[in-house]
């Protein structure tokens, strides 16, 4: 059952699953990811001119011949493994509209996170929604109005789902912050619609 974690006047829509996958396909999927765990890369981010490591492993997936640029770095797409795949599918389903990019970020242990951000929407079909999905690791994830005292925290769990939709990226940033003590990984995987170019 979907909760409404964020339905504001001006369009943010945020919705969270707990129990989106069941156990079976859950560990199905972690597994399929751990077995693919070799092709993560630290993700390079450009910051006022600079490139630095990020503190998390990124691999991306998507469909054949699919280009996109994220965070100014050309990313090779992997070809779907069949969970994900599988995970792609059902997604799609609920959000009505189709996936052909997954941005999948490995946060080793509690000293890796994503800092304040918004995700670029520009590359994104109009309207489309970005699907995330955790596994492993329970991670506090949080949501903070770009204008407004407005913050939310909701702890992610294995196999939950959470949709962010409508102007959410245009008014809230979004973090994972760092959680020492964490000792268990987490994979999240982001299911995007890229627009053709
Ligand atoms: O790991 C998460 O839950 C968030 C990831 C994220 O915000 C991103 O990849 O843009
Ligand atoms: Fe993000």
């Amino acid at each position: 059952m979907s909760q409404i974690i964020i339905a504001d006047a001006d369009g943010a829509i945020v919705e969270y699953d707990p129990g989106f996958l069941d156990p079976g396909p859950r560990s199905a999927l972690l597994a399929e990811l751990a077995q693919v765990q070799d092709r993560f890369d630290r993700d390079r981010v450009r910051m006022y001119g600079k490139t630095l490591d990020s503190p998390r492993l990124v691999c991306a997936f998507g469909d054949d011949g699919l280009h996109y640029r994220y965070a100014g770095v050309d990313r090779t797409t992997h070809p779907w493994p069949p969970h994900l795949r599988a995970a792609r599918d059902r997604i799609a389903d609920l959000c009505g509209h189709p996936f052909n990019y997954a941005l999948v970020n490995l946060y080793r242990d509690g000293d890796d996170y994503i800092g304040w951000h918004a995700d670029k929407v520009s590359d994104l079909a109009p309207g489309s929604a970005i699907a995330s999905l955790s596994l492993g690791a329970a991670r506090p994830f949080q949501l903070r109005h770009k204008q407004q005292d407005i913050e939310h925290e909701v702890l992610l769990a294995s196999g939950s789902l959470l949709v962010m939709r409508g102007t959410t990226q245009q008014f809230y940033k979004h973090a994972l912050p760092r959680r020492r003590g964490v000792t268990e990984s987490r994979f999240n995987v982001t299911f995007r619609h890229v627009r053709a170019s």
